[in-house]
């Protein structure tokens, strides 16, 4: 890591602290109206994306001071560091590459010595391979039956990704597929993915990047048995389980031919690990073509991110409004709203993408740091959001940047919706920015008493991404925005984004009582939990 200097010492932060004295108040209004030009100027296009960051609470002196943090921050440095291989991962010791897992051909990244991308092709080769198999129905199971459903066992990374991307690119999925994606201990997960399939006719994608996860490893289990119920031989395992992991031998001890296994390494971190192999379901949804064509969507974001000034640099520009808001302003939240409906499960990914990465509070250098890091991410797809929480955005206490996305051209064209479903995009952005003031309110005739309530200050502020179309290729655009927005914010706050050690804890400790629950032993923890486990008892006795 490059040398820096705490972030509030630095001279950009200090610069924005007094910046932020003087603009904190300025409304969107004024500045709309002091500048003809703002919504034409203050915009990106490129990429296939009309990126509109107008509406928000900036001056040019901001976004001047902000490029200033980043370059005070060695950005550029820890990009190339990224993109090199180098292992900017310290607490694990690892390097972070997903952006070698959309690396064309032919070029190279060398890890420890080897160039990891032809292992890379090879992989995705071998996918393709067995996805076509599948789609094309010669990929039989233990009777001779096709492969009819696809079931995707994992949790976390192993999950986000595949239901996300599933979902959104639907549309150019094999409909003649079922695909069904099981992830929570909660035995109910399991039962009502399965309770309509046939054995004969199902694959089990058994996904997790270290095959130790209890979740996920239950699961294959209670998989296993399900299957061999109907198919009785274990022989059949092999047409009907498949493994996507970088544990081999644990692939193996779980019964499944490395044959049949695909591989991924440990310089992919999981949630950054849906355009792996763990996007096998994805592929054999969607064909490998479009696979490839979503990794080129991917690549040509990476591309933007590793070469392209700050100052026209999308995820750079994103990132550095994001902190904006959530260092200066406090904001505690951003909310992803997009206003499209395959993208309903997008939120929910970004949610660990963001939320695991950045939600740290000691600096690479071990320290605890002395200002806001990640923000909580979360979100509902437009215009049914609008029907639910955006009361609060509108009129609440809180301030809530927001992000929101929409496509030009339905998928599904369907008499006036598209232009409805657009109509209500751009008005809420309109809305939140200029609100409604107490004048406007009055002039309408409203009585007195009633004003303060329907007045709107606006001066919320909203990032607008405009595209053509909902495709494999956008979806991948998208995706590697945000992971290099996570990145760019996480080398402001200077934290390592790609370890997790918050969610060892809850797991060492549920290990424990799943010990205690099952052998009745006397539990030894502190009065509120010693009480709690006794009441399950108890009540699980009942039954
Ligand atoms: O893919 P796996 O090794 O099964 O891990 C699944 C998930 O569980 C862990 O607890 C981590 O918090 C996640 O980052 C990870 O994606």
């Amino acid at each position: 890591m490059s040398n820096t200097s705490p972030l509030t010492s630095l001279p950009a932060w200090r610069a924005l602290e007094s910046h932020f004295a003087k603009v904190q108040k300025v409304h969107l209004r004024d500045l709309f109206a002091q500048d003809a030009q703002r919504g034409t100027r203050l915009v990106l296009d490129c990429l296939g994306i009309y990126f509109d960051y107008s509406k928000n609470r900036i001056t040019d002196e901001t976004l001047k001071l902000l490029f200033q943090l980043a370059r005070e921050s060695h950005l550029r440095e820890r990009i190339d560091g990224m993109f090199a291989g180098e292992k900017i991962n310290i607490t694990e010791n690892r390097a972070v590459l997903h952006i070698a897992l959309r690396t064309p051909r032919g070029k190279s990244i060398i890890v420890d010595g080897e160039d990891v991308v032809p292992q890379v092709h090879a992989v995705l080769d071998k996918m393709s391979v067995f996805a076509e198999k599948i789609r094309g129905g010669s990929w039989l199971g233990h009777t001779g039956k096709a492969i009819r459903n696809i079931v995707n066992v994992g949790i976390g990374g192993s999950d986000l990704g595949p239901v996300m991307a599933y979902e959104a690119l639907r549309h150019f999925s094999q409909r003649n597929l079922i695909f069904r994606f099981v992830s929570n201990i909660d035995g109910t997960d399991f039962v009502e993915a399965t309770r309509d399939l046939e054995p004969e006719e199902t694959l089990f994608i058994i996904s997790s990047k270290t095959f130790t996860t209890q979740e996920t490893m239950t699961n294959a289990h209670t998989a296993r048995e399900w299957a061999l119920r109907k198919l009785k031989d274990p022989v059949a395992i092999a047409k009907h389980f498949v493994a996507v992991s970088t544990n081999a031998e644990k692939v193996s001890a779980f019964g499944i031919d490395t044959a049949n296994m695909f591989g991924f390494w440990d310089w992919v971190g999981g949630r950054y690990s849906m355009d792996s192999a763990i996007g096998l379901s994805t592929m054999i949804a969607i064909g490998p073509d479009s696979f490839r064509d979503m990794l080129a969507g991917f690549h040509e974001m990476d591309e933007h991110f590793r070469t392209t000034p700050f100052e026209q640099n999308m995820p750079v520009l994103m990132g550095l409004l994001g902190v904006w808001y959530n260092c200066f302003f406090r904001a505690q939240t951003v909310a992803v709203l997009p206003y499209e409906q395959y993208l309903k499960r997008f939120p929910a990914y970004l949610q660990q993408l963001t939320m695991e990465s950045n939600g740290k509070s000691i600096t690479l250098s071990g320290k605890p740091v002395d200002y806001e890091t990640g923000p909580i991410y979360w979100g509902e797809p437009g215009t049914n959001g609008q029907h639910s929480f955006y009361q609060l955005i509108h009129q609440g206490t809180k301030l809530i940047p927001c992000d929101i996305i929409a496509f030009a051209q339905a998928l599904n064209p369907l008499g006036r919706h598209r232009d409805m479903l657009l109509a209500n995009t751009l008005a809420q952005a309109e809305a939140l920015a200029f609100g409604k003031t107490s004048e406007q309110v009055k002039a309408e005739g409203t009585p007195e008493w009633l004003v303060p309530h329907r007045t709107f200050e606006g001066n919320r502020p909203t990032n607008v991404l405009l595209l053509e179309r909902l495709t494999p290729n956008s979806l991948g655009k998208l995706i590697a925005l945000y992971e290099h927005i996570v990145f760019t914010q996480g080398v402001i706050w200077q934290i390592d984004s790609f370890d997790q050690w918050g969610v060892e804890l809850g797991k060492v400790l549920a290990q424990k009582i799943l010990a205690e629950l099952e052998n009745k032993s006397e539990p030894m923890h502190d009065s509120s939990t010693n009480s709690l486990i006794a009441r399950y008892q108890k009540l699980k006795e009942k039954i």
